[in-house]
């Protein structure tokens, strides 16, 4: 089924909302020259679209839970199998959320050689997030969504660095003490 991504190097991007995981992965990009690929930005596109799929999908962001999973991953595969070709690599940013997202994406396409785990307290994620809300447009970069986010991802998120870490394959990234703020 997914073929044209069996070589593929893929590595997770996981922390959480406003820990700076696009930050990294813009930098990652200069750098390596992967491929950087946001679900978030992902979802986002299917929203603006105005499609029936897209309000559904933002009623769900809005309240700061996970859209359902196969959603997700369908634009995810879709969105690699047309870089595969040129890709050196692939930074998965804001993927896995979740244990179950984590299992489906292996069956599916394949296995992550390095999860790289940003981490930031929740207190700065926060305060990044509302300074991000005042011009980001986001719908959910609002003080009450982003209080929802913060519960999802200690809840669903957190258990999938921990599987990761079984494997031996998390990278951390401590911004607080390398960039501050
Ligand atoms: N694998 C994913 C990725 C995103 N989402 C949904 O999309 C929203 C926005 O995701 P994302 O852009 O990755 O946001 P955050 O991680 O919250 O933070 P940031 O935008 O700062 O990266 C999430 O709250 C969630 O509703 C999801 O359900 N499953
Ligand atoms: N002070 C500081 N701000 C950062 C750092 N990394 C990201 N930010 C800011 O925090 C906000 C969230 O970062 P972003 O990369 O969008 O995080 P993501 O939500 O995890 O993708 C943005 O406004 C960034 O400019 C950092 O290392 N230090
Ligand atoms: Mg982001």
């Amino acid at each position: 089924m997914a073929e044209k991504l069996k070589n593929s190097k893929i590595i997770f991007v996981v922390g959480g909302p406003g820990s700076g995981k696009g930050t990294q992965c813009d930098r990652i990009v200069k750098q390596y020259g992967y491929t950087h690929l946001s679900t978030g930005d992902l979802l986002r596109a299917e929203v603006s679209s105005g499609s029936d799929r897209g309000k559904t999908l933002s009623a769900i962001m809005e309240r700061g839970e996970l859209v359902p999973l196969d959603t997700v991953l369908d634009m995810l595969r879709d969105a690699m199998v047309a870089k595969a070709a040129v890709s050196k690599g692939f930074l998965i940013d804001g993927y896995p959320r979740e244990v179950k997202q984590g299992e489906e994406f292996e069956k599916k396409i394949g296995a992550p050689s390095l999860l790289l785990y940003v981490d930031a307290g929740s207190d700065t994620m926060v305060k990044r997030l509302v300074k991000r809300g005042e011009t980001s447009g986001r719908a959910d970069d609002n003080e009450e969504t982003i209080k929802k986010r913060l519960e999802t991802y200690y809840k669903a998120t957190e258990p999938v660095i921990a599987l990761y870490e079984g494997r031996g394959i998390v990278r951390k990234r401590l911004l607080r003490v390398v960039i501050g703020g």
